[in-house]
């Protein structure tokens, strides 16, 4: 099997959540920025609401206003959104990305993919969804979180690993996690959800998942050392070939002690890949879910979304407050460099072995 095939787990594990967060955010930018996206060849980018990534998105909107980055010419497809719930709503996802990230940087309205829980038909919305993404070419960067049971988007446990969008009942436990957003009442929580499904995550490019708080260390624990379960979503991205967990050590704490000096000493090793080896080599992306004709226009070649581009809500409290970064040593991003076997090429045969790690599940012997 080429070096290529191997499975690339990758855990980073920081302090506290405003360390995990800003790594993120620096690898998401250094990842747009080495992609280098124009007007006809976007950067797509995935992306989560909930808790976990609102930090991620403040520091995000910092670099942008410092000038570091620009999303103009970046595509974003959301994961999920609840049915039923007025677009204006405070607590529906189109309120949260606006208020947390699109209005405070120059993404194009047109560039932003939200699924419409509103829909006459919800089924058709999921089918366009998919389509879209797919005549962007896929998902080059999926960012994510995960529930306290384990789901990533809405795939609550016993969701199909091969899933794409549709619609979700929401789980008892994520009703119940997400009525804080509700007024503590579990009453006033969405019933259902559309959601991208695990399928539709497998098939970026890259997953980020970003998992932080003690709540977090079960599902840590099922997704990492355990086996590929429908009951643990998260699980599924053991057979991604870039899949990063990047955990706070709250949410390692089920964790056990090997597993995490394991990944610690994998992080030394990619930081030093890092420094050392050539910038990454931009492959194709090796699989894009049945491609439609992309729409062309008679002086561009550029996808062209079917649909009316979505418009700001103009009710929306915006809150620009931000959390002043950490110094920059420390938080500097590993590159897909360090992953990528192509680019490792500058790297000494030692460190391009410890590079090709095969992954946790494949080195338990006992699982009781
Ligand atoms: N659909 C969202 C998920 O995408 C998110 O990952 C999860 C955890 O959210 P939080 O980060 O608030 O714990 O909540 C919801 O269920």
């Amino acid at each position: 099997m080429g070096a290529c095939d191997e499975m690339w787990w990758r855990v980073i594990i920081r302090e506290d959540p405003q360390s995990a967060s800003v790594y993120i955010a620096e690898y998401i930018v250094s990842r747009i920025k080495a992609y280098n996206p124009t007007e006809s060849n976007p950067f797509v980018l995935g992306l989560p609401t909930g808790s976990s990534p609102e930090i991620i998105y403040k520091i995000l909107v910092q670099r942008h206003r410092a000038g570091e980055i620009s999303f103009k010419n970046v595509v974003t497809f959301n994961m999920d959104e609840y049915v039923g719930l007025p677009r204006d709503h405070p607590e529906s996802y189109h309120s949260f990305m606006y208020k947390h990230f699109f209005s405070h940087v120059d993404i194009l309205p047109h560039n932003i993919n939200i699924l419409d829980g509103n829909a006459t038909d919800l089924t058709a919305e999921c089918a366009s969804f998919d389509a879209r993404i797919a005549r962007y070419g896929g998902i080059e960067l999926f960012l994510g979180g995960v529930g306290p049971d384990g789901h990533i988007a809405f795939n609550e446990p016993g969701s199909s690993l091969s899933s794409r969008t549709r619609v979700k009942t929401l789980a008892y436990d994520t009703i119940l996690a997400n009525s804080r957003f509700f007024d503590n009442d579990v009453t006033k929580v969405p019933r259902m959800a559309m959601t991208v499904g695990i399928q539709t995550i497998m098939d970026a490019r890259e997953v980020v998942i970003v998992a932080t708080g003690a709540h977090k260390a079960f599902a840590v624990q099922k997704g990492l050392e355990e086996g590929v379960n429908h009951m643990w979503t998260l699980s599924a991205l053991q057979l991604h070939q870039h899949p990063l967990v990047v955990c706070d050590r709250d949410a390692t704490l089920e964790l056990k002690v090997k597993t995490v000096r394991y990944f610690e000493s994998i992080e030394q090793a990619g930081t030093d890949a890092r420094t050392q080896g050539p910038a990454m080599v931009y492959r194709p992306r090796t699989y894009v879910p049945d491609p439609l004709p992309a729409k062309k226009t008679a002086s561009k070649q550029q996808p062209t979304p079917d649909r009316t581009p979505e418009k700001v809500p103009k009710d929306l409290r915006i809150n620009t407050e931000l959390y002043r970064a950490q110094e920059d040593d420390e938080l500097t991003p590993d590159s897909m460099s360090s992953r990528m076997v192509d680019s490792a090429v500058g790297l000494d045969g030692a460190l391009k072995n410890d590079l090709i790690f095969d992954r946790m599940g494949a080195r338990m012997t006992t699982l009781s």
